[in-house]
């Protein structure tokens, strides 16, 4: 079965969101597991193409790849292969329930002014290096907000609350067991497309460059008037284009990038986005292994990527597991979308450890690039019904 996310979505049957392994809501439809679901056996990106080759050979054509890929190319994988019938299935409630965590303790990992420290540092190797070979052009840094909570967090509220925002895709991912506590799920809803990819028709559309939404709406236009004219955030975002545009190159006989640089926005941000179509050799090319070869792009780590990835390593103090990795799915055909694994939060019982991550470049500020963060934690804190700007205490002289 070919399902088709943006221009003719198709509502497959997910009966209990919290049952389900994997599902994705986002602008062209919804696509969640069913059916009889196993786990692929994990492994890295280097054995990634014989794994699916192994998943998919044999298969009914309605069987669904999904799953998410970690940020370290060289750490394990979690897909989860669904076959069994379809059904129809009704569109998700749109009813927003209200939702409020009870108790709720919010830990900064690190806090604002330790992140912008990182940045500043980022910013020395930079200049360093500079006009070396392996000289360090871009980097994303991250930083986290860990919430514990008196209760479970409820992670079906949490996605119809995500999914309100159209633009954005709210999905879940259930993670690998780490011990025998509560299972661990990654959930969140992510603006930005790594792959779509449709017969051999491919879309990808990166982001980069970011500014916070305002609520006063001359404020909020002046924000992307700005974000447009942003040098900075500019050369950002064309590192990112270039290095999609030279990975998929080699598969495509038709590339581009008809409608050029872009300001988008989700409800709580605006970025530059470049939406880039292709069409490839291959129609049989796997979406996941298009997703594999993409990540991670310069939008979560940066140029050169080696460099960038080391760096990362030594200033980030929290692993970033499947943050900034890939989610998504793919079906018997290789049809399928992926997104990049932002705007999220690994959700385990209790507890709650929200990401955010912002490119640093030579010429960027540690404190805009710390309340950037503290912007990209919004949509996340709202739709746990905590303050949605809590991420941006240290910042405003009130921590
Ligand atoms: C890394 C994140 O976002 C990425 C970084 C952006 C930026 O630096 O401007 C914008 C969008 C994303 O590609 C994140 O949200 O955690």
């Amino acid at each position: 079965m070919n399902i088709r996310l943006p221009h003719s979505p198709r509502h497959l049957a997910a009966p209990n969101l919290t049952s389900a392994p994997f599902s994705f809501d986002g602008p062209g439809g919804r696509v969640a597991s069913r059916g009889r679901v196993q786990a692929l056996t994990r492994g890295t990106s280097e054995t990634l193409a014989a794994r699916i080759g192994d998943a998919l050979s044999g298969v009914a054509p309605d069987a669904l790849i999904g799953g998410a890929l970690p940020f370290d190319r060289d750490g394990a994988d979690c897909l989860w292969l669904c076959q069994g019938e379809w059904a129809a299935a009704t569109p998700p409630e749109p009813a927003v329930a209200p939702l409020k965590l009870a108790g709720w303790r919010l830990t900064a990992e690190p806090d604002a002014r330790a992140y912008a420290r990182a940045v500043a540092r980022a910013l020395d190797i930079m200049a360093a290096g500079a006009g070396t070979p392996e000289a360090l052009e871009k980097v994303v840094l991250a930083r986290s907000l860990l919430i514990e909570s008196a209760s479970p967090v409820p992670v079906d509220a949490l996605l119809t609350r995500l999914a309100s925002d159209d633009s954005v895709t709210a999905f879940q991912v259930a993670l690998p067991q780490m011990d025998a506590g509560p299972g661990r799920v990654l959930c969140g809803a992510t603006p930005e497309l790594l792959i779509e990819k449709t017969g051999r028709r491919v879309l990808s559309h990166p982001l980069a460059g970011s500014a916070r939404r305002q609520a006063d709406p001359a404020l909020d236009r002046a924000a992307a008037d700005a974000l447009a004219q942003s040098g900075k955030d500019h050369r950002e975002h064309a590192l990112v284009v270039e290095a999609i545009l030279d990975t998929l190159a080699p598969y495509c006989d038709k590339l581009g990038c008809p409608e050029g640089t872009c300001v988008t926005s989700t409800r709580s941000m605006w970025h530059l986005g470049t939406r880039i179509e292709g069409r490839l050799r291959d129609a049989d090319m796997p979406a996941v292994l298009l997703a594999s070869a993409l990540h991670p792009t310069p939008a979560v780590c940066g140029v050169p990527t080696a460099r960038a990835a080391d760096v990362i390593r030594a200033l980030e103090p929290v692993a970033r597991d499947f943050y900034a990795g890939a989610v998504g799915w793919c079906d018997a055909r290789g049809d399928g979308a992926w997104y990049v694994a932002i705007r999220c939060a690994e959700i385990s019982g209790t507890s709650a450890r929200l990401y955010a991550g912002a490119g640093i470049v030579p010429g960027s500020d540690p404190m805009a690039e710390a309340a950037e963060t503290g912007a990209k934690f919004g949509a996340l804190l709202a739709a746990l019904g905590l303050p949605a700007d809590a991420g941006l205490a240290g910042l405003t002289g009130d921590a």
